[in-house]
């Protein structure tokens, strides 16, 4: 259905049906991150911006972080300069570095942020280094050798995770009904900036603040097996088989084990969702048409009702 086929009575009947949902919700957190492949388009970009809002002016506490990997690539296209992804994370030296900071920080996060506020929402960027909010060290990579042989561990640059996160600034802000948005950027004890893969930001976020949801936006309708099909209620055991067999890779691997790990630390559920589809964060939030690869925590809750 396209946006102006509505009628008055449509219109009402939908907002009806949402009543559960808002009533579930209201004053809950929900961290989204919205992935910088599912950022490339302007309409899915405003559709996200007035979801974002929509939530916030509902009563849903909502705290966006966002990536920008394709944003990064194109600028280190344009100075000519070379880029590579080990498992997922982008080798990081100190020159990209600097261009990861531009784009993350200035350009990607600006952008979010002056997309939700023209929607009327009251949007502030941060980086991990506002309010101390992301503290970072060095993410250590293990390259799997030949068999019985110890991994080797390799350097991959400014490229970090989560130590901690000090939840004070966005506490801040959301008492003030403002919308955190937060590029994935970290510092450590020394002052050195890491660059942190954005679904490991969302997913630290979510455990910290004890978010009822994390919604990691993408470019795939979720995780699919390697027919294509769409699979949801992963376990753990069924996950690692995945991962061992090579069905999942990329940058699949970094959102399914952050998705994994905050749902075991408390969040009640994780969701793998198309960001390519209009309003999918509505879709998800105000439907029981789950869209997308669907992670249970415990306490998870099957119906609006409960
Ligand atoms: N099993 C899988 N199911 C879906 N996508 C997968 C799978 N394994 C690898 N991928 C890759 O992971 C990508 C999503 O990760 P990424 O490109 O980092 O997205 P984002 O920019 O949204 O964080 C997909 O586009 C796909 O190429
Ligand atoms: C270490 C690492 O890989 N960091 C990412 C940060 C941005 C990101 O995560 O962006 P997406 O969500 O759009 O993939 C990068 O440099 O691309």
């Amino acid at each position: 259905m396209s946006e102006s086929a509505t009628s008055p009575e449509l219109t009402a009947r939908v907002l009806v049906e949402a009543l559960p949902y808002i009533r579930r919700f209201r004053g809950k957190t929900i961290v989204v991150k919205f992935g910088g492949n599912a950022m490339i388009d302007d309409e899915l970009k405003v559709a996200f911006a007035r979801d974002i809002v929509l939530m916030r002016l509902v009563g849903f506490r909502v705290v966006v972080v966002h990536g920008g990997g394709p944003q990064i690539g194109e600028l280190l296209d344009r100075v000519g300069k070379e880029t590579e992804f080990i498992q997922g994370m982008r080798v990081t030296d100190s020159e990209t570095m600097d261009i990861v900071e531009m784009v993350l920080g200035g350009l990607v996060n600006k952008e979010i942020v002056n997309l939700i506020n023209a929607h009327g929402g009251r949007a502030v960027g941060l980086t991990g280094k506002d309010g101390g909010l992301i503290r970072a060290r060095k993410l250590e990579v293990q390259q799997p050798g030949p068999e019985n042989q110890v991994p080797e561990i390799i350097d991959i640059g400014h490229v970090g995770e989560v130590a901690g996160i000090n939840p004070e600034v966005v506490e801040l802000l959301e008492s003030g009904e403002h919308i955190p948005v937060v590029a994935p950027i970290g510092v450590d004890e020394q002052g050195t900036s890491y660059n942190i893969n954005a679904d490991l930001v969302a997913g630290k976020m979510a455990e910290v603040l004890g978010a009822e949801k994390l919604l990691l936006l993408t470019n795939t309708p979720g995780v699919l097996n390697d027919r294509g099909d769409l699979l949801t209620g992963l376990s753990p055991a069924v996950v690692n088989d995945l991962i061992s067999d090579g069905t999942i890779a990329g940058g699949m691997l970094p959102k399914i084990r952050c998705a994994l790990e905050s749902v075991s630390s408390g969040v009640r559920a994780a969701h793998i969702i198309d960001g390519r589809v209009p309003h999918a964060v509505l879709l998800e939030l105000f439907t029981d048409q789950g869209v997308g690869t669907l992670i249970k925590g415990a306490g998870y809750a099957e119906s609006v009702g409960a």
